[in-house]
C-alpha cells in the first residue's frame, strides 16, 4: 500500500498539491483564516521548490535542441541571449509599463496553454488557438477570482493611469460574464479542434487540475497562485522537460535534473534579491509583490522563447 501512494506520487507529483488544497482548505474552514505570514511562506517555498527551478533548466534544454539540430552550444552564447531579452523587456518596462504588463499576460497564458496542454501537436492552428484561449482562462480565473488583491499589485506595477483605472472597473463590474464568456469560448474551440484533431486526454490529470483551480478560487491569490503556478505549471514542465531530455539520454535521473537546476536557480534567487534592493531604493513606491512579479516577467519572456522550441 505503501509502495503503491509512493509510485503513485512519483508518477504524478500534483497530487501531492491536491492534497496541499485539501490541507488549506480544511484549516480554512476549520480553524482559522490564513495568516499573511502563512500565505508568504506557501507562496515562496512553491516558488523556490518548483516554480524557478524548473525555468533553471532552459540551458539544458538548448543544449539539447543544439544537439539535435547537430549545432555548437555555448553556455555563454545562451547566457548573453538570455540576459539581452530580458534587459530590452526591463527596458520596456521602464518605458511602457502597461504595455509590458500586457505583454506578459498574454506570453504567459501562451506558455500555461504550451506546457498543461503539451500532447496537442505544433503548427495546427486550431490547436495553437485553443492553448491560448485555454492560458487565458486559466490564467483570468486564478487573477478574476481574487480581483480585490490583484488591484493593488496591478496598480502599483503599472502606476495609476486612467486607460488602466477605466478597463480595471470595467473588469471590476464584469467578473461572472468575463469569465463565462472565456469557459463558453474555451469549450466551444476545444470541441472544433477535438472534431478536427482528437487528442486522447487523461480524464484523471484533468480532475486533478480542476481541485487546484476550484481550491484556488476559496483561497487568497497568493497561495492560489502558487498551487497553480509552483503545483501545477511548474510540475507539468518538469515533466514535459524530463522526458524532452531523456530522447537522447535515456538513463537521466529526476534528481540529477533537479540538482542541474540549482546553480541558476541560486543565480535567479539572488538577481532577485537584488532587483528587489535596487528598487527599495530607488524606486518611488515600493511593493515586494509588484516587484517580484515584474522580475518573473522578465525571466518569463527569455524561458518562453526557449521552451517553445522543444518538440
Ligand atoms: C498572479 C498575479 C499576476 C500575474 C502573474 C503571472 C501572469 C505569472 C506568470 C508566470 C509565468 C508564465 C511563469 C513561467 O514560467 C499579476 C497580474 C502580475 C499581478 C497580480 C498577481
Amino acid at each position: 500500500m505503501k509502495v503503491q501512494v509512493i509510485n503513485i506520487l512519483q508518477r504524478n507529483p500534483t497530487w501531492l498539491t491536491v492534497l496541499l488544497c485539501f490541507i488549506l482548505l480544511i484549516w480554512q474552514f476549520f480553524a482559522t483564516a490564513l495568516s499573511v505570514n502563512v500565505q508568504i511562506i506557501i507562496f515562496i517555498s512553491l516558488i523556490l521548490l518548483t516554480g524557478i527551478p524548473h525555468g533553471a533548466l532552459d540551458h539544458l534544454i538548448q543544449e539539447a535542441i543544439y544537439k539535435k539540430l547537430n549545432k555548437t552550444y555555448h553556455l555563454r552564447n545562451f547566457l548573453l541571449k538570455y540576459l539581452l531579452i530580458m534587459a530590452i523587456y526591463a527596458l520596456v518596462w521602464y518605458l511602457f509599463s502597461g504595455l509590458s504588463l500586457l505583454i506578459f499576460l498574454v506570453i504567459s497564458a501562451w506558455h500555461f496553454g504550451e506546457t498543461d496542454l503539451e500532447k496537442v501537436p505544433k503548427g495546427v492552428l486550431i490547436w495553437s488557438f485553443t492553448k491560448l484561449i485555454y492560458g487565458f482562462y486559466i490564467l483570468s480565473f486564478i487573477l478574476l477570482t481574487h480581483v480585490d488583491e490583484v488591484k493593488p499589485i496591478v496598480f502599483k506595477m503599472v502606476g495609476t493611469q486612467s486607460n488602466l483605472i477605466e478597463s480595471w472597473s470595467f473588469i471590476e463590474m464584469n467578473v461572472k460574464p468575463i469569465l463565462y464568456l472565456l469557459g463558453l469560448s474555451f469549450t466551444t474551440i476545444f470541441i472544433i479542434a477535438q472534431s478536427q484533431y482528437l487528442i486522447n486526454f487523461e480524464k484523471e490529470r484533468m480532475f486533478r487540475l480542476l481541485i487546484i483551480l476550484v481550491s484556488s478560487a476559496y483561497l487568497p491569490l497568493l497561495p492560489a497562485f502558487a498551487l497553480y503556478f509552483g503545483g501545477w505549471h511548474a510540475l507539468c514542465a518538469f515533466d514535459n522537460i524530463y522526458g524532452y531530455l531523456r530522447e537522447d539520454a535515456p538513463n537521466l535521473s529526476f534528481k540529477y535534473i533537479y540538482l542541474k537546476s540549482l546553480p541558476f536557480t541560486i543565480l535567479a534567487i539572488v538577481s532577485l534579491c537584488v532587483f528587489l534592493w535596487y528598487c527599495n531604493v530607488f524606486a518611488a513606491s515600493f511593493d515586494p509583490f509588484s516587484i517580484l512579479f515584474i522580475f518573473i516577467s522578465l525571466i518569463t519572456l527569455p524561458h518562453l522563447v526557449i521552451t517553445h522550441q522543444m518538440k
